[in-house]
């Protein structure tokens, strides 16, 4: 089935059932507190358990003249209804001495508030009804909330692999709801059999055992601590046991154990009748205990933390959903009149705001567009230029806007020549970055009368930067100029922070340069993050990877003869100030946690690595593979990578240079060359963080690739899911 039915139906479950399962979740919260509070009080006997029917029995009865049940909970606690000067009275007993322990456990108010409330809403029957159907549709959710994870992580053996973070709601909604499922799931099941016992839906099945009067024998007469039931049953086994009425012979003892019911002759001890409790009583009993968590304090804190989840699940659920980003298309032209066609996969809403703005800005330059989801492919008669602006889901499959393109142009052919461009949107914090885009442009490729314009162009990461520049080579291509305008929301509410220019160090024959910055407020990063730069007013931001070292932020800037920010960033002298701000980049910090690492960087990539070794007190392995055009280069770095050396911050350092004498080395050369040592990082739960081109690090997975098939026997995605691998490249 498809996503976006799984995602829809287990909004709409949410949706119908949210009220009743809040009420549900907050009272039940309150009840997990009834069985733990139950089970502190001072009545368990260490031991006791142990002691056999005949011998509990026996010490009651010297202390009680008459007695008429004794009766073991599920807290383990034994109580006796005896009568005690005169009166009826139960109370709790030790049964090593048979003296009285304390006074029956009574509801407290709060308890009974809730627990009306939780079984039918004060209202009674159609109350019960309400709670058994919003209990129902917790299944459905929880259900539907199992696929719509297992296809995000990419498969049920990743269900439990680490969460990509995109925002607040979204991680902690999968995070939270995968340990959440199985309580809630076990809630909601056995609030749905109860319910439909309430109802009497599933029959109430009690045992009826038959008792022969005529075969009663009043002979051999035995000492009641002699019978054979009494000497070889446990106290643990016992649920409740019922005195004789009288002592004529047809009056027996009634003995409820835990697994069957049991009647006895109170002269001879002989078993008069007997029988197993049928399997529909014992699933009764088993769904109150997992209902209620009564006896266990553990199982009371699981299903208290599983009512916990609802509230904030709900909460969390609605904002993902209702925070999308929410664009209607709209078309001025229809789609047989049109000579541009945008198509664009989405399942988060950010990619079409990108495509609604290339669509805007075509129209702006007098062009006949037309925009619609990718599912909407069809036979365009006039489409001269396709675009397909995709974002990719689950491992590398297609958004659900997008989920039957590759049948759909198979199915449709243009009769007019035209030509095509994919860009794809992805994250490289995922295994199969920008996956689906290149399955589009298989697909659009093998279809007839059609020309790729380009190779398939990837946006990291939602990159306004990338895709303006993709659009300003395409708008090239086909001849129209374009100004795309960055859509709102992705600005996000970033503060902006004042840093001080400390340090400048250049290498002209590289056009490399280290800027050194001081941060005078607001935000703290850490190396890896991001450093936001707007060079002018209503020019569009850039973002540098920021090393920390020693409280100062440095970041490594390759100068481009025209480029805005790096001329902007260059002429900054020491002493001036930049306003700029830090943008979190958490899939992309130093990984605490692992014993050995591996850093890859190619040219200014090597930027956030310059902090996360100065970082490294603890003196970890860390290995830093870094690759150049040309030696001169690496003067830029070598007092940061020569102290790091010295002072054991790291392990190795190797270089691979493309353009010296003779030698054309690139990194992933010596990938292949040290694969023991990559093979090793992979084993022992290490981390691998790329640093760069996008070219160099697909040259890069492809090696590893190939290291974790041949020599692990997994698909390099195994590691990419457990955060073993990090990248960032532009
Ligand atoms: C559950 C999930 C799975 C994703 N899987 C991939 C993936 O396999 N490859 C990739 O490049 N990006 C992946 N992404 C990132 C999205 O493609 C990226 O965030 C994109 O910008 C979302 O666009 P949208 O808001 O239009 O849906 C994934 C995102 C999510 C939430």
């Amino acid at each position: 089935m498809m996503v976006s039915v799984w995602r829809y139906s287990h909004l709409l479950f949410a949706i119908a059932s949210s009220v009743f399962l809040l009420v549900a979740s907050i009272t039940g919260v309150i009840l997990a507190v009834e069985p733990i509070s139950n089970k502190m009080e001072p009545y368990s006997v260490p031991g006791a358990d142990e002691l056999s029917l005949a011998q509990t029995l026996g010490h009651i009865n010297e202390n009680y003249g008459e007695v008429l049940a004794v009766m073991r909970d599920r807290n383990g606690f034994v109580s006796v209804t005896a009568i005690v000067e005169g009166q009826n009275q139960t109370f709790y007993i030790d049964p090593f001495t048979g003296e009285k322990l304390g006074d029956l456990i009574h509801k407290k108010p709060i308890f009974q508030f809730a627990t009306n409330l939780h079984r039918s809403l004060f209202l009674k029957s159609t109350g019960r009804f309400l709670i058994g159907l919003a209990s129902f549709l917790l299944i459905l959710i929880s259900i539907s909330g199992i696929v719509l994870i297992a296809k995000r992580q990419g498969g049920y053996k990743q269900f439990f692999a680490p969460v990509v973070r995109e925002n607040f709601s979204q991680y902690h909604h999968v995070v939270y709801a995968r340990w959440a499922l199985i309580p809630l799931l076990i809630l909601a099941l056995t609030g749905v059999y109860l319910s439909l016992l309430r109802f009497d839906v599933i029959p109430n099945s009690n045992v009826s055992l038959q008792v022969d009067f005529d075969s009663i024998q009043e002979e051999p007469v035995k000492e009641y601590t002699q019978f054979d039931l009494f000497k070889n049953t446990p106290l643990s086994e016992l649920r409740e046991l019922e005195y004789p009425f009288s002592e004529f012979v047809e009056d027996y003892y009634i003995i409820r154990l835990k697994d069957r019911e049991v009647y006895l002759n109170q002269i001879t001890g002989e078993v008069l009748a007997e029988e197993k409790y049928p399997a529909l009583q014992v699933m009764t009993s088993w769904a109150r205990v997992l209902h209620t968590g009564e006896g266990s304090i553990i199982w009371s804190i699981v299903l208290g933390f599983g009512s916990l989840a609802i509230p904030f699940l709900t909460v969390t659920g609605f904002i993902v959903y209702f925070k999308r980003p929410k664009t209607k298309i709209k078309n001025a032209y229809g789609k047989h009149e049109s000579e541009y066609m945008v198509l664009v996969g989405t399942e988060g809403g950010t990619t079409l705001q990108f495509a609604q703005e290339l669509h805007k800005q075509l129209l702006a330059a007098g062009k006949k567009s037309h925009l619609a989801l990718m599912n909407a492919y069809g036979h365009f008669k006039k489409m001269e230029h396709l675009v397909v602006v995709t974002a990719t889901y689950g491992q590398g499959e297609a958004p659900a806007s997008a989920e039957k393109f590759i049948e759909r142009v198979g199915k449709h052919r243009q009769r007019q020549a035209f030509d095509f461009s994919v860009v794809g949107f992805g994250s490289t914090a995922y295994p199969n970055f920008c996956q689906f885009a290149y399955e589009a442009h298989e697909a659009l490729n093998d279809s007839a009368n059609s020309t790729a314009l380009q190779e398939v162009f990837t946006v990291n990461d939602r990159s306004f930067e990338a895709f303006n520049n993709w659009s300003d080579t395409w708008s090239k291509e086909v001849g129209v100029t374009l100004h795309l305008e960055k859509p709102k929301s992705t600005l996000g509410p970033k503060p902006e922070s004042t840093f001080k220019v400390i340090d400048k160090i250049e290498l002209p024959e590289d056009d490399t340069f280290l800027l050194s910055l001081k941060n005078l407020n607001g935000s703290r990063p850490v190396s890896g993050d991001l450093l936001s730069v707007i060079p002018a007013e209503g020019a569009r931001e850039r973002l540098y990877s920021i090393g920390k070292v020693n409280d100062t932020l440095v970041i490594s800037i390759r100068r481009h003869e025209k480029g805005l920010c790096s001329n902007y960033l260059h002429q900054l002298a020491q002493g001036e100030k930049l306003t700029a701000r830090v943008v979190d980049n958490r899939n992309f910090h130093f990984p605490k946690q692992a014993k050995k690492t591996v850093f890859i960087a190619t040219g200014t990539g090597i930027g956030p690595f310059l902090g996360m070794i100065q970082e490294n007190v603890k003196k970890r392995e860390i290995h830093l593979y870094w690759g150049a055009r040309k030696r001169e280069a690496f003067n830029l770095y070598k007092d940061y990578i020569e102290t790091a050396r010295r002072e054991g911050k790291l392990t190795a350092f190797k270089t691979a240079y493309s353009r010296e004498n003779g030698e054309k080395t690139y990194v992933q050369h010596l990938v292949r060359q040290d694969k023991t040592l990559f093979l090793d990082v992979l084993k022992s739960k290490g981390c691998i963080m790329i640093c760069g081109s996008i070219a160099m690090q697909k040259e890069v997975l492809r090696e590893l690739q190939v290291l974790s098939k041949e020599h692990l026997g997994k698909d390099l995605s195994h590691y990419q899911n457990r955060k073993q691998i990090k990248m960032d490249c532009y």
